[in-house]
């Protein structure tokens, strides 16, 4: 079959472009073209790079006024058929545009953009009449295959000079001349060479004796290394070894070597192996004897690096349950969905080890997806350990061109096993089996840019098209995913995971003994410290010991809400049950989902203590502490200022196990996936912090933190003990917590979310308008939430909650936004909140879309964050 149109979604990000657009596929590029292709299409007078999202027989107008393709861009098309399916769902989903979902899916290191390249006409070029333009049209037809090749495939074309050239100034044959020698040069080299004389250089394009044209070109290119082999054999080598003279001792060694060898060598290990220099090489090649070639290579992030290798363990009988279980869907390729809820310690990535094994072993390939903060070298290194070279890890802080080498592998079938945060949940397999989300419930998962998708609905979606199974594993799960799994159904994007448990620890050792530190009693007894006694003491028997200890600060929340010292009041919403946010400004405390505001106290109005004010501490401070109460102590600090630099965490953490430090202090980073044997104390600083943050999750956040943190401290043989230090020490998350009990937490959660009608008892949409002028942003912001309103009643959706109606959808705001103005732009918020099967992201997109195009000013903005997860 013969494609003669694609369409195509052009990188060009606007809200007029967000639409396929139609390209004639010339001749010569038909049978390449696939849906997923990237390709170089003109787009007004630009060229742009854009993707093909399908193919037709038949155009759809009149040929005469369609523009071709101008070039492909890769063989191997950069997405599979599928991923662009997804960037469809994905854009309905998140109420994103096209071009921002495909983009998310490759590396950036294909984010091409047009360069101008100027070259020497052809002789056949040579005009009659008109100019440049033409040339450019034709040009663009006949050559479409300009990808990483395209200079040195221009190169080859550069013919010989048109007769014109009898026709030249000195000037003008002097720039002509050099634009030969190079073959191909971008305008910028160009003008570079020849600064003053961008007049002359215009008017031989005009002329045409010079011949521009637009290609995409991509930021990082495939890497190459010098490769040498040997270019005789049998005989021939015989005779050629036996014609050196004695001069040329070396190169018959090296002559010799490469045969010996008998495969191609990387020149650079050839000198270094040999001693000799590289014109010792090259005169051996330039004999005939050997061959000088460029290799494509990839660059490998963890090249020189062993990886301890490792075997499958004999399962418990609680993994095994586990294990055969999830190996009857893979063996069915079911798209089922699981929940594993497995405490800490309790052998879960043991499970996914021998998953992936099994789905490897049934020809099909798997994703593993990791919080960003916890693909540390432990982790990598237990999937590396098991599956050696068949893993790809994905990694934000790899260089961008180690990270498309990273999904090269993936792309062309030479791996198996990605590991990667968020956005491995796009690698391209071309068959998939399993999808594994570690710590399924963490926020990390959540992309806080457009798009906004979250990566484990993203992973159902994928899972499904490819018959593939989904593990969601954690020791806290989701509110969200935990109902849907006891309720079938749920209200989470309508899928419903199989619940797997799993409560023991495989080691037999128990969960540590968790006691919680009331710091309102430290504060009454006359202790100001943010150290409790009992921490206190804790630590110092650890330094006695010698024995380490992890001492963790909530980063969340940080300065944000205003708590009494004495009682542990703090003050918060009437409507919405959230904690206040202190506004230094205006001295008040303001309600960031309903608008409530007050004046902020000067005395608690519970107890009367003058000790209330804004809450916060900072790493440095319970650094600075330490060192007053602990002499000597060796601290290593782990925050986002001490892990800036490429490496440091991974640094920080090798010399903290190999106990160059008694005490490791910091933020989320210090919770998770962390396994050391002498850690036996565990230290919370203040509790409190997540719990007061604005964020109707933050009860869930503060659980799951402490049940994280908690999970760190006598993984081993020696028993650990955990502190955590509270003002609100009666609080049911921390309660629970310290008793390792998820199901009582998550019982008494739900009541709260049920009450206020919460997710997962209904889902959220954010909607952020923003602008330069107040004024105008708030009247803006009013028109688009009662244009919604209206709407809405319309359909006979809208409606408080509260009513016992299947579905409802309410609109709250708008309110100025938490942080109520960035760059000089002032923001607001609508949340949309409902339930029932409503398309209300169909609807904010529509409305949204109405209010802009309204406004003959462009630059209002209005950004949609559907099932958001950060509300400031
Ligand atoms: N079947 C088994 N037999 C013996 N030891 C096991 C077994 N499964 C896991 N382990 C060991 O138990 C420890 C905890 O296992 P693992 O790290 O897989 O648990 P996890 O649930 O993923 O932990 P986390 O709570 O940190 O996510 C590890 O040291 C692991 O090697
Ligand atoms: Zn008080
Ligand atoms: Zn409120």
């Amino acid at each position: 079959m013969t494609y003669r149109m694609a369409k195509v979604i052009v990188d060009v990000p606007s809200r007029e472009t967000d639409r396929p657009f139609d390209y004639l596929i010339p001749q010569p590029l038909a049978g390449w073209i696939e849906v997923g292709s990237r390709v170089g299409v003109p787009f007004g007078r630009r060229t742009v790079q854009g993707f093909v999202v399908s193919l037709h027989e038949q155009p759809e107008m009149d040929p005469a006024r369609m523009k071709p393709v101008q070039e492909l861009l890769d063989l191997l098309p950069p997405l599979p058929p599928d991923l662009v399916e997804l960037a469809e769902w994905m854009s309905r989903k998140y109420a994103c545009s096209m071009i921002s979902a495909l983009q998310a899916m490759i590396p950036s290191a294909l984010k091409g953009k047009a360069e101008r390249y100027i070259r020497a006409a052809e002789p056949e070029d040579a005009p009659e009449s008109g100019g440049a333009a033409e040339l450019i049209a034709a040009g663009s037809a006949a050559e479409p295959f300009r990808g990483g090749q395209e200079e040195e495939e221009l190169r080859r074309e550069t013919g010989s000079l048109p007769s014109l050239s009898a026709l030249l100034t000195r000037e003008e044959e002097e720039i002509v001349a050099h634009v030969k020698a190079s073959g191909t040069v971008t305008m910028t080299q160009l003008g570079g060479r020849f600064p003053d004389q961008a007049a002359i250089i215009k008017d031989l394009l005009n002329r045409g004796v010079l011949t521009e044209s637009q290609a995409i070109k991509d930021k990082v290119g495939k890497k190459t290394v010098k490769s040498v082999a040997a270019a005789v054999s049998g005989k021939a080598a015989e005779d050629a070894l036996a014609s050196f003279g004695a001069q040329a001792k070396r190169q018959k060694e090296v002559l010799q070597f490469l045969l010996e060898v008998g495969m191609p060598l990387s020149l650079q290990e050839l000198l270094s192996t040999l001693r000799v220099t590289a014109g010792t090489v090259k005169k051996l090649a330039e004999k005939g004897y050997a061959v000088i070639e460029d290799v494509e290579v990839f660059r490998d992030p963890y090249q020189g690096r062993r990886f301890k290798s490792s075997v499958p363990l004999e399962r418990t009988p609680e993994q095994e349950i586990v294990y055969n279980r999830l190996a009857a869907a893979l063996d069915a390729g079911r798209p089922e969905v699981f929940l594993l809820h497995g405490v800490t310690g309790s052998g879960k990535t043991e499970v996914y080890l021998q998953t992936i094994e099994r789905c490897l072993s049934l020809g099909r390939q798997a994703i593993v997806l990791v919080p960003e903060i916890s693909l540390t070298p432990q982790m990598v290194e237990r999937f590396k350990g098991r599956f050696g070279g068949k893993v790809a890890v994905m990694h934000s802080r790899l260089s961008s061109g180690e990270r498309y080498d990273e999904w090269r592998k993936i792309r062309e079938g030479r791996v198996e096993v990605a590991i990667g945060a968020r956005s491995a949940v796009f690698a391209p397999f071309a068959k998939l089996g399993l999808i594994v989300m570690d710590e399924e419930h963490e926020t990390s998962y959540k992309q806080e840019e457009t798009p906004k998708y979250h990566a484990r609905d993203v992973a159902v979606r994928r899972a499904r098209q490819h018959g593939a199974a989904v593990i969601l594993g954690s020791a806290t799960p989701s509110l969200e995913s935990y109902h849907a799994a006891r309720s079938a159904g749920g209200d989470h994007g309508g899928f419903a995971p199989v619940l797997l448990e799993m409560k023991q620890r495989p080691s037999g050792s128990r969960l540590p003994e968790v006691q919680i530190v009331d710091m309102r009693e430290e504060l009454k007894e006359g202790n100001r410290s943010m150290f409790s006694r009992a921490l206190h003491r804790g630590i110092s028997a650890r330094l006695e010991r010698g024995e380490q200890t992890v001492l963790f600060l909530n980063r969340r929340g940080y300065s944000t809400f205003v708590m009494c010292r004495t009682c542990g009041y703090v003050a918060g919403c009437p409507e919405c049950d959230i904690s206040l946010t202190y506004h230094q400004k205006s001295n008040n405390l303001r309600c960031h989902y309903c608008g409530y505001a007050e004046a902020a106290p000067s005395v608690c109005p519970e107890c009367g203590s003058e000790h209330i004010r804004y809450f916060g501490t900072g790493t440095q401070r319970v650094e600075a502490e330490l060192a007053k109460l602990f002499p000597g102590m060796r601290v290593i600090r782990m925050d986002v200022d001490t892990t800036s630099e490429k490496g440091a965490h991974e640094k920080l953490l090798q010399a903290f196990r190999e106990k160059k430090g008694d005490v490791l202090l910091g933020t989320q980073m210090v919770a998770k996936g962390l396994d050391f044997p002498d850690v036996t104390l565990v230290g919370v600083i203040a509790a409190d912090t997540a719990l007061n943050f604005p964020d109707f999750r933050a009860a869930e956040k503060t659980f799951q933190l402490l049940t994280q943190v908690a999970g760190r401290a006598g993984r081993h043989q020696l028993p650990g003990e955990v502190f955590i230090q509270s003002y609100i020490p009666e609080h049911y998350s921390i309660v629970h917590a310290s008793g390792h009990d998820y199901l009582s937490f998550v019982r008494e959660e739900l009541k709260h979310r049920k009450a206020l009608h919460y997710p997962p008892y209904s889902r959220l949409i954010l909607v952020t308008l923003s602008h330069e002028k107040l004024p105008l942003l708030l009247r803006m912001a009013e028109n688009f939430a009662g244009d919604l309103r209206v709407k809405a009643q319309r359909l006979g959706w809208f409606g408080s909650l509260d009513r016992f109606t299947p579905a409802a959808l309410d609109i709250l705001g708008p309110v100025a936004s938490p942080i109520p103005r960035i760059k000089n732009r002032y923001r607001f918020q609508c949340m949309v909140k409902y339930r029932g099967d409503l398309d209300a992201v169909g609807l904010v997109r529509e409305t949204a879309a109405a209010t802009l195009a309204g406004l003959r000013d462009a630059n209002l903005q209005i950004s949609i964050d559907v099932d958001p997860q950060m509300l400031m």
